[in-house]
């Protein structure tokens, strides 16, 4: 079955303020279901434990919340899995498979997003051949990321200004998203601040007031 057509996917990029990471979870279903219900635009499935059977079957609960929300399904690191479950967005880092590597792989539909952690990145990822969005982080130090230096806000107001759709990543929450927003981000990526959350549409319903102030 085909995906998205490209043109919709892209739309919905840069319609897109609020994209949620999450492991797996025994309430994935429902999980999700929520956070798509709180606005939540764009979901990827962050769980380097699973082998591939089982990441596409999480997947496979993913995209069946992302259609009924109309919002995207996104993939982290695996191109032959993207491809696999007719993902709507891979992302990709700095150490993961090259981008145009992975575009052979996912077809010209698919969006493909990048981390980026220092200026040089942020810079390449903004102009680079087929890259579509990219992320800029960690705004703090993270327990989600562990190890991975944090370039902090400053790398959020270096790329201040940049027409390609970009997010901050990294230690963001309701808390911290006013500096998140005066460093000039208009969107983020968030893992804790929603899977952790006791009621996690409201959490997304508060980011995306927040967001949208
Ligand atoms: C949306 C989004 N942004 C950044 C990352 C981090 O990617 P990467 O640096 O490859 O690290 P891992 O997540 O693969 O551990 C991401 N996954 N998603
Ligand atoms: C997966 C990931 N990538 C990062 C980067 O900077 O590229 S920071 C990060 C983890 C973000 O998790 P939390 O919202 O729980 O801090
Ligand atoms: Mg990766």
């Amino acid at each position: 079955m085909p995906g998205l057509d490209g043109n919709l996917i892209r739309q919905r990029l840069a319609d897109a303020t609020l994209y949620l990471c999450t492991p797996n979870r025994p309430d994935l279903a429902e999980f999700a279901d929520a956070a798509l219900a709180g606005g939540v635009d764009i979901i990827q499935l962050r769980d380097k434990s699973l082998e591939a059977k089982q990441e596409i079957a999480a997947l496979e609960v993913l995209a069946e919340a992302c259609a009924a929300h109309g919002k995207l399904l996104a993939v982290n690191d695996r191109a032959d899995i993207a491809y696999a479950v007719r993902a709507d967005v891979l992302h990709l880092g700095q150490d993961d498979l090259p981008v145009s590597c992975a575009r052979h792989v996912v077809g010209e539909e698919v969006v493909i997003g990048r981390s980026t952690h220092d200026v040089d990145q942020m810079q390449a990822a903004a102009t680079q051949h087929g890259v579509d969005y990219f992320c800029t982080g960690p705004c703090w130090p993270t327990p989600t990321k562990p190890g991975r230096p944090a370039p902090g806000l400053d790398l959020v107001r270096a790329t201040k200004g940049v027409r390609r759709p970009w997010f901050a990543i990294g230690g963001i929450d309701l808390q911290n998203l006013h500096e998140v927003k005066a460093a000039g981000a208009t969107r983020v990526v968030v893992v804790r601040a929603i899977t952790d959350a006791e009621d996690p549409k409201a959490a997304a319903e508060s980011f995306k007031v927040e967001l949208s102030s």
